[in-house]
């Protein structure tokens, strides 16, 4: 058998087309698509990498002349270098795209929609879609992968999450860490894992594609709801067993809407609910111990210059568990605090009574 047909065999189990996977034995292609922390923290990784090419969207003019000339992000982790060799920054996000082999999103999910305004799927054609996003599409309650999926035709078996309990400040600070990438098609999963693995990075690949992505975007609730009782004067001793039974949540929602085997004690479901619900650099945690502390949801917002995903997601996960009448006491409670403005100390001394 020829290596031409060889290639085209490899290139069918990677779920990728031929083209692009000639074209990753050469320059990797990998558009980073979003400007804020996580975003920046990523393009860091991939400047760790040779052989790769990275074409960095954002929206903010001002950041993008700032860092073609003094090669720092001036709004988020700005001690990062960002070396122009391998840097190009695009104020079009078609034409980061252009000739990508992986596409990363890093935008909060409720502005993906305004971030990719003008694609069409032809712009993802044979593109792996690659979410660093932890949050749902608002009003849809979708999956960013669904999304993707239902919007540009995206194939799921192309697409992978990058989750893992990994807070873009300590990438900065080039501490040690660990992400899952998770993809329906393990072979994709594998593929983009090796671009995220570096000195200080290690990157494993996954098959569990919704319950890891499920699985991140509760996390953030569920460390708004430490956040809350934190503010609220609780200790260690009570955010233990809400962490305990958060845990025990998760896995009967992600079992419910997607029955599988999977190991919740490993990292990319239990070491990211970890991490978010007691770092002190977790966004949701901070906005949760704000209302906690007596911020209305606007006065927190406006507070934090940061996006908490959990606060989306509360709704999302309530309007989607409607359909499944899964028993979700901790997203319940931090629903009827944010959404339904009841009284934060009332509702987690009811929560007490659904804690085991
Ligand atoms: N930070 C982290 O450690 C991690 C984050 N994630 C996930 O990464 C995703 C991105 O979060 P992250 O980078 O941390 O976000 P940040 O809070 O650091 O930055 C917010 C980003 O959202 C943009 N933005 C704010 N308002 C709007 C708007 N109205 N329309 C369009 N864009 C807007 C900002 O652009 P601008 O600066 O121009 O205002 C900025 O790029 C989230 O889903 C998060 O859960 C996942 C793992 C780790
Ligand atoms: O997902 C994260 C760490 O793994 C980041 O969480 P926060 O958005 O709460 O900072």
């Amino acid at each position: 058998m020829g290596t031409e047909v060889l290639k085209r065999i490899k290139n069918k189990i990677l779920g990728i087309e031929a083209e692009h996977m000639m074209a990753i034995e050469g320059l990797t292609k990998i558009a980073v698509i979003g400007g804020g922390s996580w975003a920046t923290a990523i393009v860091k990784i991939l400047t760790e990498q040779s052989h790769v090419q990275i074409r960095w969207w954002l929206r903010n003019k001002a950041d993008i002349q700032h860092i073609r000339q003094f090669h720092h992000n001036p709004s988020y982790l700005s001690d990062v270098h960002l070396p122009p060799k391998k840097i190009k920054v695009y104020e079009q996000v078609a034409e980061a795209l252009k000739g990508s082999h992986f596409v990363i999103l890093a935008v909060p999910a409720a502005f993906i929609r305004d971030s990719l305004a003008g694609l069409q799927a032809r712009h993802f054609h044979g593109k792996v879609i690659v979410s660093a996003i932890k949050g749902m599409i608002p009003q849809e309650n979708l999956l960013v992968t669904d999304w993707m999926a239902a919007t540009y035709g995206v194939p799921l078996e192309q697409t992978c999450v990058i989750a893992g309990p990994c807070h873009a400040e300590e990438v900065a600070l080039e501490k040690q860490s660990f992400l899952t990438i998770a993809s329906t098609n393990l072979s994709t999963a594998a593929s983009f894992a090796k671009y995220m693995t570096c000195r200080f990075v290690a990157a494993r690949p996954l098959g569990d594609l919704y319950g890891v992505e499920y699985a991140a975007v509760m996390k953030n609730i569920v460390a708004m709801a430490c956040g809350i009782t934190h503010g609220l004067g609780y200790g260690d001793n009570f955010q233990a067993v809400l962490v305990a039974n958060a845990m025990q949540e998760i896995g009967r929602f992600v079992s419910t809407l997607d029955p599988r085997e999977r190991e919740l004690t490993s990292s990319a479901y239990l070491g990211d609910l970890l991490v978010t619900s007691y770092s002190q650099f977790s966004r949701n945690r901070l906005f949760g111990n704000m209302i906690g502390r007596g911020y209305s949801v606007k006065a927190a917002q406006l507070e934090m210059k940061m996006i908490a995903e959990g606060y989306y997601a509360t709704r999302s996960i309530m309007e989607l568990n409607k359909a499944y009448a899964v028993s979700l006491p901790i997203t319940q409670a931090v629903h009827a605090i944010l959404y339904a403005d009841q009284s934060p100390a009332a509702v987690m001394e009811d929560l007490k009574n659904h804690l085991a």
